[in-house]
This record gives structure tokens, sequence and C-alpha cells, in this order.
């Protein structure tokens, strides 16, 4: 009746994952019992759960981004305070099995349920506000893609819970995760957690490049659109060629797992080494789809924050499509030590140090942006200028790694941990901390904290550089990567070091999340009215804060490089808004449970899957088509705001706008 699922699935006799497992089910318990008590479900259905809305469904994304930051963070103290605990002598908390599990959970977590979705929910937050539109092409394939990631997060969640999750790494490389090697149902949750947020993922990827290449506002030609969206043109593009490349891999390893197939097994005609192949030829690119859009908000970060135009927009556009290009043509740098020879070995090293000409531009650009400007150093720029000086270190040691005979000796070593840390914590995260609190203000009405966002910053950037700095010793001095044990006490100095800065880590951590409950007190001395509180350059600053669900109560007409700046100069000039608009009646697609409950039923049939409960499969698989059936079937696709509500909503806009202009008057 429930395949392999028994008793025997709860790990009684583990208490850390117990432990963690009841606090989590305690605190989830808590917030659902509060949202009851309160009365807000119908409230959380209407306006966020069905919510097709490109904006409530980001800020959806980023919060999941930011809950599974902090489970991975979790993980990664766990990892630290295990390897301290546990040189020479010691054995430390944690048996090898378990923290198998806790590095191939963090990798996993961090990457596609933490950088991924808040990466994605910022895309989705600011690219229709940027391009001048009322949501992006497909409002309720958004949603269901949203609901599909969310799904996936789950399923991995569970894992800690019910069974356990893959002990293979964050990439599960064959023949290890052949039922042979791995035969629980760890790599199963692998699996099916990211072929279901996968699916999620792709259809997010269509959805966005679609809206790019064919909504924009008019007079937004392509060389006007804001860095931002190229970039996330760039990465949505990555997205739709790489995603079908994993799923197809992963859709091959299922098939060795469960029907017996030998596509990379190390027998009957298998080949373990197309594994490595086809997934870093997803996973390479992927990196990639992660840091564009990183670089995108870096661009409008130092452009507003320096009151300056982004110096070199073109040199900017071309180095984006170059990266693009190149990212899919570098994957061996990943296996250089697996055999494929000196010429081809030199060949990929070559491919990649080539990528570091299209950074190297970018990096050189922001600096001249800078240059001359009249720079604020608000915590976005903050951000923005420690990812610059902290991320050229991480390059530089890729581009190391990219010699193969350095490679030789770096390899899975710790100095390879620390570099891919060093661009993604420095590059996507603080990207994604740098647009938090830029875009924040758009997204809710009032900024953050800024003394608190302050105090997060340098917490974060010191225990950073104490961190990564100690592992790219640590890297030199031989240490090789996932060790649940130390032999060599030489080593135990670094790891000490580690271990002391996840101290400021998490105090950043701790800091961040006071801020947001300090602005959330806070909220009325920290209102933004004009909708602009930046002097930002782009469109989506020239409607309120929060927008309302049409974005914009006229489509903006786009003149020029940087929209809104061009509209501003001229109402300063002028000193005056000019004629309200002619509004009109504007219509808006309904929200729809589709994307809910299509993830409701994919949980359901992954969750069958990892454990062999057929039925289940097949009950929740038609569930989930019966529900596309159903939306396809309605009828009452769009709802009407009328002219008089669309009005009566841009002109309190226009009131606090038309009082910041006579404030520059008087100013002047
Ligand atoms: C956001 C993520 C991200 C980014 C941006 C990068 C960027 C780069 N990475 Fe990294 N990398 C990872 C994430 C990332 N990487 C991950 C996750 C892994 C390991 C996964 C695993 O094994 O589990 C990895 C592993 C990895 C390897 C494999 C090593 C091994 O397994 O032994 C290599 C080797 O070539 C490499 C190289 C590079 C290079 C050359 C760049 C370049 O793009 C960097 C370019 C930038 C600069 C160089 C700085 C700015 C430039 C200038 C100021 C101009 C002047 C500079 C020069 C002319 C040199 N990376
Ligand atoms: C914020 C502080 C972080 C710390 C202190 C940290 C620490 C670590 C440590 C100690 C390891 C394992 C090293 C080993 O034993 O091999 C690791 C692995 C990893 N981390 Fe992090 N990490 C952090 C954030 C992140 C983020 C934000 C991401 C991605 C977005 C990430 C992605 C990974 C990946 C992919 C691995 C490899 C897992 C594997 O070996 O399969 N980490 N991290
Ligand atoms: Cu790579």
């Amino acid at each position: 009746m429930l395949g392999k699922l028994n008793w025997g699935a709860i790990p009684i006799d583990q208490p850390i994952p117990l432990i963690a497992a009841g606090a989590i089910g305690l605190i989830l318990a808590g917030v659902l019992a509060w949202i009851t008590r309160a009365g807000h479900w119908p409230y959380l259905w209407r306006e966020w759960i069905t919510s097709v809305d490109h904006k409530r469904i980001g800020v959806m994304y980023v919060l999941l981004g930011l809950v599974m930051l902090i489970r991975g963070f979790v993980d990664a103290i766990m990892m630290r305070t295990q390897q301290a605990a546990a040189i020479g002598g010691a054995q430390g908390y944690l048996p090898p099995e378990h923290y198998d599990q806790l590095f191939s959970a963090h990798g996993t977590i961090m990457i596609f349920f933490g950088a991924m979705p808040f990466i994605i929910g910022l895309m989705n937050f600011v690219v229709p506000l940027q391009l001048g539109v009322r949501d992006v092409a497909f409002p309720t394939l958004n949603s269901v893609s949203f609901w599909l990631t969310a799904a996936g997060a789950l399923l991995v969640n569970a894992s800690l819970v019910i069974g356990e999750f893959a002990r293979t790494g964050w990439l599960p490389y064959a023949p290890l995760s052949e039922t042979g090697y791995s035969p629980g149902v760890g790599v199963d949750y692998y699996l099916w957690a990211i072929q279901i947020s996968g699916v999620g993922t792709l259809m997010s990827g269509v959805n966005l490049v679609t809206t790019i290449l064919k909504l924009r506002a008019p007079g937004m030609s392509y060389l006007r659109m804001p860095m931002f969206c190229w970039t996330a043109l760039g990465s949505n593009m990555l997205i739709v060629a790489a995603f079908p490349i994993l799923t197809a891999t992963l859709a091959m390893l299922t098939l060795d797992r469960y029907l017996g197939f030998h596509f990379f097994t190390n027998e009957a005609g298998g080949n373990p080494m197309m594994f490595m192949n086809l997934i870093w030829a997803w996973g390479h690119p992927e990196v990639y789809i992660l840091v564009l859009p990183a670089f995108g908000i870096f661009s409008e970060t130092f452009s507003t924050f320096s009151s300056k135009p982004l110096f070199g927009y073109r040199s900017m556009v071309l180095a984006t499509l170059f990266i693009v290009v190149v990212s899919f043509t570098v994957w061996l740098h990943h296996f250089f030590t697996m055999g494929a020879g000196g010429d081809v070995n030199a060949a990929f090293g070559i491919a990649t140090s080539v990528i570091a000409v299209g950074t190297g531009v970018k990096v050189f650009n922001w600096l001249f942006t800078m240059y001359g400007g009249r720079v604020r150093f608000a915590t976005p720029m903050l951000w923005s200028i420690a990812f610059m000086l902290v991320f050229v270190v991480g390059g530089m040691t890729g581009v190391l790694l990219a010699v193969p005979p350095a490679d030789f000796l770096l390899h899975n070593s710790m100095f390879l941990v620390a570099h891919f840390h060093n661009v993604i914590v420095g590059g996507v995260v603080f990207g994604a901390f740098a647009g938090l609190t830029y875009w924040f203000p758009k997204a809710f009405g009032f900024r953050l904290d800024e003394r608190w966002g302050q105090i997060a910053f340098w917490l974060s950037i010191t225990g950073f550089v104490i961190v990564f700095g100690a592992m790219y010793v640590l890297g030199l001095e031989g240490m090789t990567r996932r060790l649940q044990h130390i032999d060599n006490v030489e080593w135990a100095p670094g790891i000490y070091v580690a271990g002391g800065g996840m101290v400021f880590m998490l105090l950043g951590v701790v800091a961040q999340v006071t801020q947001l409950v300090v602005s959330i007190r806070n909220r009325d001395a920290l209102r933004d009215e004009t909708g602009d509180p930046w002097d930002g350059r782009s469109l989506e600053w020239s409607t309120a804060s929060p927008p309302p669900s049409f974005n914009f109560a006229v489509l903006p007409d786009v003149h020029g490089e940087e929209a809104y700046w061009t509209v501003k100069e001229r109402a300063r000039k002028e000193q005056s808004l000019g004629d309200a608009p002619q509004y009109e009646a504007v219509h808006m697609p309904r929200n729809s449970a589709t994307g809910f409950v299509t993830a409701f039923f994919a949980t359901l049939t992954g969750f069958a899957l990892v454990w062999h409960i057929w039925w289940l499969v097949a009950v929740s698989l038609v569930g989930a088509y019966a529900t596309f059936v159903a939306f396809a079937w309605r009828d009452e696709g769009e709802v009407e705001i009328a002219a008089d509500t669309v009005a009566a909503a841009d002109r309190a806009r226009r009131t606090a706008r038309q009082a910041w202009l006579d404030r520059q008057e008087g100013a002047a």
C-alpha cells in the first residue's frame, strides 16, 4: 500500500535531524495557527497563493529564497563546527553518513532553492516594471513555475525527517549515485525534487525571455532596455538552453535507478564520463544563470548611487551576450583531472580564461561609472562595492583553476570550495542583498532601516573574508573537500579561524533579520510617498510604491536610454509634471489556483515516486492533468479595472511627485 515507506524511514536513532525537524515543525505549526486565529487565510489565498501578479510572485520567490538561504546556512554552521570538533583523535558529533548528506543538502538547497528563487524572484518583480509593461507574458504559468519550485524545496526538506537525503554531493556523480552504491531513497529525493523544480525554472525562463522579447513599452527598443533587463535576458536564455540538459541527464539517471538501464553504470555498456559531461554542460552555464542577473543589479546600483548613467552601456550588453555564448564552451574545466588529454584540457582552459575578458569589461565599466560621480554610500551601494572588491579575487582564483596543471593540484581541494563561495556568496548573494535593499521600498512602500542594514553589511563582509580566506589557505595546505574527519592536525588553526569567522556571519544574519523587524515596526517613518526614494533612472521608479496591480496607470512612452531620468529632467526643467494623462480601463488576468493545485499534486507525485507508491503516482498525475484541463476550460480569464479606479490610484502618486518638484524648486 505504501511502497517502501514504513516507520523505519523516520530517523529515531538520530537526535539531530529529529530535533531540527521538531523545531521546524513547531515553528510552522505556530505560524499556521496564528494565521488561522487571525483569520488571514482568505486574504492569503486570494491575494498571494492564487495571485498571478508578477510582483506578488516575485516577492514569494524572494521569501522562499531567504528562508532557504537560512536553512542552508544552518547546514554550513554544522559543517564548520563538525570539522572543528573532529581533528586528530576527536570524532565530532556527526557520523560520516550524516556529514555527507549535510554538504549535499547544503549545496543543493543553496543553489536550487536559495540562490535561484532569490534571483528569479527579483527578475520577476523588476523586469516587467523596468520594461514599462503590466505583467509577464504568461501570468498563470508564472504562478505554476513558482509553486513547482516551492514543491521541490518541500521535498528536499521532507527528506530530513522521512528517509534521508543524497550523500553524493550537490551533483549526483555516477556511478556513486547508481542503485548499487546508493541504494537508499536519498538520490531519489534529489532526482524528483530537482526535476519538479527544474520544470518550474524552465517555464519561468521561457516566460521571461518571451516577456523581454515581446512585451516592451512603446519606444523601449532593445538598446534602451535597462542593463538589468539585458542580464535577465541573458540569464533566461541560458535557462532555456541549459535546463533541458539537466532534465534529460537526471531522467537518464532515473531510468538507471528505477528500470535498470545502464546509461551511466560501469558495466553493460554504460559510461560514467557521459554523466560528467552532461551534468557540467548544464552546471557551468548554471553559475552564469545565477551571476548574470547579479551583474545587472550592480549595474543599476552603481549608476543610481553614483548619480550617473551607466558607463559603457553597449559594451556591457556585448559582454553579457559574450558570456552567454562562451559559458557553453568551458564545461570540461570541472574535470581536467579525468584524463581527456593535454590538448583537450588546453582548449577548455583557454576558453575558460577568455570569459574573464567579458567580466573584466564589466568591472572596469562599473569603476568608470563611479569615477567622477556623486557617490552615495547607502546599503545597496555598500554591497555593490564589496562585491566588486571580493569578486575580482574570486574570479582570479577561477582563472588560476582554469590552468590545467594548477588544477591538478587544486582540484577537489578547499581552495576550490573557497573559489566558488567567493564568487557565489560575493557575487550572487551580495547581489541579491543589494537588490533586496534597493527594490524593497518599491515592493512595500517603505525603506529598510539604514543603520541595521549597515551593521548587517559590516558583520557579513568581515565574516566572509575570514571564513573563505581561511579556506583558501587550507586548500593551499592540501586539505581536500568533503572531509568529515581531519587527520592532519596542522590544518587545525585554519579550521578554527574559519569557525570563528562563522560567528560574524551568524551575527550578520541576525542583523539582517533585525533590520527587517525594525523596518516593519517603523514603517510609517520610513514611508516612501514619491515612489522614487533613490532618485532612480529607470521606469520602476516612475510608478507608486508599492505599484498598483496594473503597474502603470498609462503605459510609459520611452525616450532615450534612461527612460525615467529623461522624464524627470523634463519635469525639473519645466517645473511641472505636465497634464494628467487620459486614463482608460485596464484588463488584468484573473487570479488562479492552477499553480498551487498543480504543485500540490506534483509534490505528491514526487513523494510517491521516491517511495514507490504507484497508485498515488497515478492518482496525483491525473490530478495535475485535470487541473490543467479545468484551467483551459475556464471562460472568464480577465478582470476589468475601471478608468476611475486607475485615475484615483495615480492621483496620490502625482500629488506626492508635485510636492517633491516644489521642494526641488525651493532648494534651487
Ligand atoms: C557564480 C558562480 C561562479 C562564477 C561567476 C565562477 C566564475 C569562474 N570560475 Fe568557477 N566555479 C563555481 C562557480 C562560479 N565560478 C562553482 C560552483 C564551482 C565548483 C562546483 C563543484 O565542483 O562543486 C566552480 C569551479 C570552477 C572550476 C573547476 C575547478 C575544479 O573543480 O578543479 C574552474 C576551473 O577552471 C572555475 C573557473 C572559473 C572562472 C575562470 C571564472 C570566471 O568567470 C571569473 C572571471 C572574473 C574575473 C577574472 C575577475 C574580474 C576580471 C578582471 C578584473 C579582468 C582582468 C583579469 C584577468 C585578465 C585574469 N570554476
Ligand atoms: C554563507 C556562508 C556559507 C558557508 C559558511 C558555507 C560553507 C560551506 C562548506 C563548509 C562546504 C563544504 C565543504 C566540504 O566539506 O567540502 C560548502 C559546500 C558547498 N556550498 Fe557553501 N557555504 C555558504 C554559503 C553557500 C551559498 C550561498 C551557496 C550557493 C548559492 C553555497 C554552495 C555550496 C555548494 C554548491 C557546496 C558543495 C557541496 C558539495 O560538496 O557537494 N554555499 N559550503
Ligand atoms: Cu565552470
